[in-house]
């Protein structure tokens, strides 16, 4: 295990804080107009992923002093426990392997001295013949006509990967197939997507790894009723439904024959499950070639992440300016803003990869961190975000790193909105950066009462991506980066990045509340808020 350090003890630590002091009063305008190489001295060319820091409040000492924050935090001895199948996941005792599950190298990956790729390449070939049956139509459901749609059953880490991806990735669907994804236990939300099916023409993928997930588990038994009222019989059920999980003996008591079961292991964290089975709504989807160029992007990232130096490192890099910004700027929350709408699920996606990850209060000594730790993550495709909240990114009292993200071509070259959306992803990294000072704003003939509303304060830091094109292995690669970016900041922060005991009290009072609800009688074991609530709602109904 890497060792434990407490990051604010550090040399570095205390120089960033000296340093910061320092930098808060530097405009980027400055730095810009120093250095005329400093798009050059501060962006990286990764595969077809062109990734430009250079708008960042930071010098060459910034980025120097950071990185030495990293060492002294040992992060490479981090890297190699995670990619050494350490159990860092400790509080669950167990490794973090997600990187084996796009292992293209296929260079073996020792758990506990057993070689995890046999394992890993079953079950993508499972997966990859399951979707040749499905596409070619050798899969028949019990009326005899093959398979045309696919809903995915699953939430958090067993529905936010696929949706994000599938939707990012709609130019590649395969024709003739339709998916669906159904995650809140609201019932509306089943109900709505029953409508759009047929029950003899479709496979349900049961996708949870656990099995035991309340929202999915309802969801699951309610599609097996509603089969059962439409033609099917229990025995049909293998042919239409099939199980993404990892414990065995549930899926078999919930009915679904083991041989349509698609295995992964607990060393796949929930929300870094898109690349193991928990990917078959994906592959069903786009085709299993593309999401092996998915798995095949990400492993480029993954090894661009474990062998290049902290200097050339995209991850590290990311991770670094957002730190500098949370722990030495007070900034608390990034936007990430895709200006590819077919990316618009991107930003939730992360929502759940890093605040899931990384939003944690104790270290890994079992002590409460006196510094912040994982940002509140949001955004929304541009431009829409532009006519929404950019205001207040622009001229509000927060400073909101944002990560600008857009490929150079469109799948749908449409006259010329692609130029048009694009002008305005190189326009607001510009705003952002240069501002408008009043002179500017006087310039412009401006009635002196209302300059002060008019003037941009500028020096708000953006990162920008710019891809070729949105493709199955840019987007690997693009998530990857993101994965890795969360996976330092953890180490970093000493915090345990690959559990989630803050999601389970919720869960714990809620079972508790269940069988309240039934009956008349008044609820009265709870504070009078909760009482009242639900007294309230036993009154209404
Ligand atoms: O795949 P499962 O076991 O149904 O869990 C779903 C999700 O629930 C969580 O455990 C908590 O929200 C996530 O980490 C996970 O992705």
């Amino acid at each position: 295990m890497f060792p434990s350090v407490q990051p604010t003890a550090t040399k570095a630590w205390q120089q960033l804080q000296a340093h910061a002091a320092d930098m808060q009063k530097t405009h980027m305008r400055q730095l810009f107009a120093e250095d005329p190489q400093r798009f050059s001295a501060f962006s990286l060319q990764f595969e077809d992923i062109l990734f430009d820091y250079s708008k960042n409040i930071l010098t060459p000492r910034t980025l120097q002093l950071l990185q030495e924050l990293a060492r002294e935090c040992k992060l490479d001895e981090a890297v190699k426990a995670m990619f050494g199948a350490e159990k860092i996941n400790a509080t669950e005792n167990r490794a973090v392997l997600h990187t084996a599950l796009r292992n293209r190298s296929n260079q073996p990956v020792l758990l506990d001295g057993k070689d995890v790729m046999p394992e890993v390449n079953a079950v993508l070939q499972q997966m990859e013949d399951c979707c040749k049956r499905i596409h070619s139509g050798a899969w028949k459901g019990f009326s005899g006509k093959r398979i045309r749609y696919i809903v995915n059953i699953g939430i958090g880490g067993s529905d936010l990967g696929p949706v994000m991806v599938t939707e990012a990735l709609r130019p590649y669907w395969v024709e003739g197939i339709q998916t669906y994804f159904v995650s809140n236990v609201d019932g509306t939300h089943i109900a709505e997507t029953l409508k759009k099916v047929k029950a003899d023409e479709t496979l349900f993928l049961i996708a949870s790894k656990t099995f035991t997930t309340q929202e999915t588990m309802t969801n699951a038994h309610s599609a097996r009723t509603w089969f059962l009222s439409q033609g099917g019989s229990e025995k049909d059920i293998a042919l239409h439904f099939a199980a993404l999980s990892t414990n065995e003996k549930a899926v078999k008591e919930f009915g679904i024959d083991t041989k349509n079961m698609f295995a992964f292991w607990d060393w796949v964290g929930g929300r870094y499950s898109l690349w193991s089975a928990i990917g078959l709504s994906i592959a069903l989807t786009i085709g299993f070639d593309h999401f092996s160029a998915l798995l095949a992007g990400a492993h480029a990232t993954d090894q661009h992440f474990r062998d290049t130096p902290f200097e050339r490192n995209i991850p590290v890099i990311m991770a670094l300016t957002g730190l500098w910004y949370g722990n030495f700027f007070g900034a608390d929350s990034e936007a990430i803003l895709p200006y590819d709408q077919y990316m618009h699920r991107f930003a939730a996606y992360f929502q759940q990869g890093n605040m899931e990850s990384n939003g944690k209060y104790v270290d890994r000594t079992g002590e409460a961190v006196a510094y912040q730790t994982g940002p509140i993550v949001w955004g929304e495709p541009g431009t829409n975000g532009q006519h929404a909240f950019y205001q207040l990114i622009h001229q509000g009292t927060k400073m909101i790193p944002c990560d600008f993200i857009a490929p150079a071509i469109s799948h749908n070259p449409l006259s010329d909105h692609h130029p048009k959306l694009l002008s305005n992803f190189f326009a607001q990294t510009e705003a952002l950066m240069n501002g408008k000072t009043a002179e500017e704003v006087r310039a412009e003939g401006t009635p002196e009462e209302l300059v002060p509303y008019k003037v941009f304060t500028g020096n708000r830091p953006t990162n920008s991506f710019l891809l070729k094109q949105v493709t199955p292995r840019s987007l690997g690669a693009l998530i990857a980066l993101y994965e890795h970016k969360i996976f330092v900041q953890g180490a970093i922060w000493n915090i345990y990045s690959f559990d989630q005991w803050g999601v389970e009290l919720g869960k714990q009072l809620a079972n508790k509340i269940l069988p309240e609800l039934s009956g008349n009688s008044a609820v009265t074991s709870h504070d009078s808020s909760t009482n009242g609530l639900i007294n309230a709602y036993k009154s209404m109904r």
